[in-house]
């Protein structure tokens, strides 16, 4: 691992961070202003299906029910929210309380750990493409926690309540809770294998992970905390802020409220598995909305498939009813932040 100092001196020299701007500036920079807005002010709440995750793992007639819950709310919306999944209240809110408290780090601290130029892991914002880019009213640290090779968590010099055992800890909760997810979406769509989807998962998967800070802005009306797109993930996985409400998903068309429900574990399809499911399943476009008076706080994790994993429609999804939708890929991920940055929906150029 390079030194704090050698990463410190790759570090690219960012936009102000937008803590900082927050607590400066009255009105945002240019750069992070929509010229056309966020499209409203009032956004209807979305019903996202809550599943109980101990229900969806028994054999009992209870658990079908929950399985036909899942295959519908992924055919849909693309979103559930997950209870009873056996992650203690207060192990979340002990990650929910190290996010912060690294937030609060003063800056030259968090500096150390920021993200170099050339990479997607650390501490920073946007990563600017092109002049036109509208910019994200976000902060975040972006941490790979596999594969292990790739780790390089100590980044953080001071490690406060041992944070990288708490991040291993919960990721290993979560690839549980994706296993068992991954089986039922197979089941759920009567294919006679129903590790199809998680031997495309793959022995060595990618989780990511993202830990946001959203500052409050003065204009929520112009700026956005996270711009519309669909995860390159297999699955995602969104501890929300308990306080502060802004995921937003668009349904034919709408953007609608994805609503707190505190310590369910909020899950999304990601584009790979809208891939595999040959496009029954949905992975949802979704965005950030900002707020005018509080910070929001939330931790993603994405389970990503093996980078070299074919990744392509299940054999038992593909008949002349329903042909193949998708070409297949190695390495989704690999190419996906430049595309998305770029306006185009890296999904839709696998489209047959
Ligand atoms: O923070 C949120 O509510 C959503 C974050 C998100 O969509 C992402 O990190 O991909
Ligand atoms: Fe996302």
């Amino acid at each position: 691992m390079a030194s704090v100092a050698a990463s410190h001196a790759r570090v690219e020299s960012l936009a102000k961070a937008v803590q900082e701007l927050s607590t400066n500036a009255a009105t945002p920079p240019e750069k992070y202003i929509l010229k056309d807005g966020i499209g409203g002010t009032a956004f209807p709440v979305l019903e996202v299906p809550v599943l109980d995750l101990s229900l969806l793992n028994s054999s009992s007639p209870e658990g079908e029910k929950e399985v036909e819950k899942l295959r519908l709310a992924f055919a849909s919306c693309g979103y559930i929210q997950v209870v009873n999944h056996g992650i203690e209240d207060s192990f979340l809110d002990q990650v929910h309380g190290v996010t912060k408290e690294f937030f609060s780090l003063p800056m030259e601290e968090k500096m150390k750990c920021a993200r170099p130029k050339d990479d997607i892991d650390g501490y920073g914002n946007d990563t600017v493409y092109s002049d036109k880019q509208t910019l994200d009213w976000n902060d975040r640290l972006y941490l790979v926690v596999k594969p292990e090779t790739q780790r390089k968590l100590k980044v953080w010099p001071q490690n406060p309540n041992n944070f990288s055992e708490l991040l291993l800890e919960m990721t290993a909760k979560l690839e549980k809770m994706n296993k068992i997810l991954l089986r039922a979406m197979a089941k759920s769509l009567k294919l006679k294998d129903e590790d199809c989807f998680l031997k495309q998962y793959g022995e060595n998967p990618i989780v990511l992970s993202r830990f946001n800070l959203y500052p409050p802005c003065p204009r929520p009306d112009v700026v956005l905390a996270a711009k519309p797109h669909g995860d390159a993930s297999a699955m995602t996985y969104l501890l929300q802020d308990k306080q502060v409400e802004g995921l937003q998903t668009l349904k034919d068309g709408q953007w609608y409220r994805v609503p707190i429900i505190p310590n369910a574990m909020v899950v999304n399809v990601g584009d790979q598995v809208e891939i595999m499911s040959n496009g029954i399943f949905k992975s949802p476009i979704h965005r950030v909305v900002t707020n005018p008076n509080k910070e929001r706080i939330t931790i993603a994790i994405f389970c990503t498939p093996d980078a070299t994993s074919e990744v392509g429609p299940a054999e038992g999804l593909i008949d002349e009813e329903r042909p193949k939708l998708f070409n297949s890929v190695v390495d989704y991920t690999g190419n996906y932040f430049k595309s998305f940055q770029t306006g185009k929906r890296p999904i839709d150029l696998l489209r047959i």
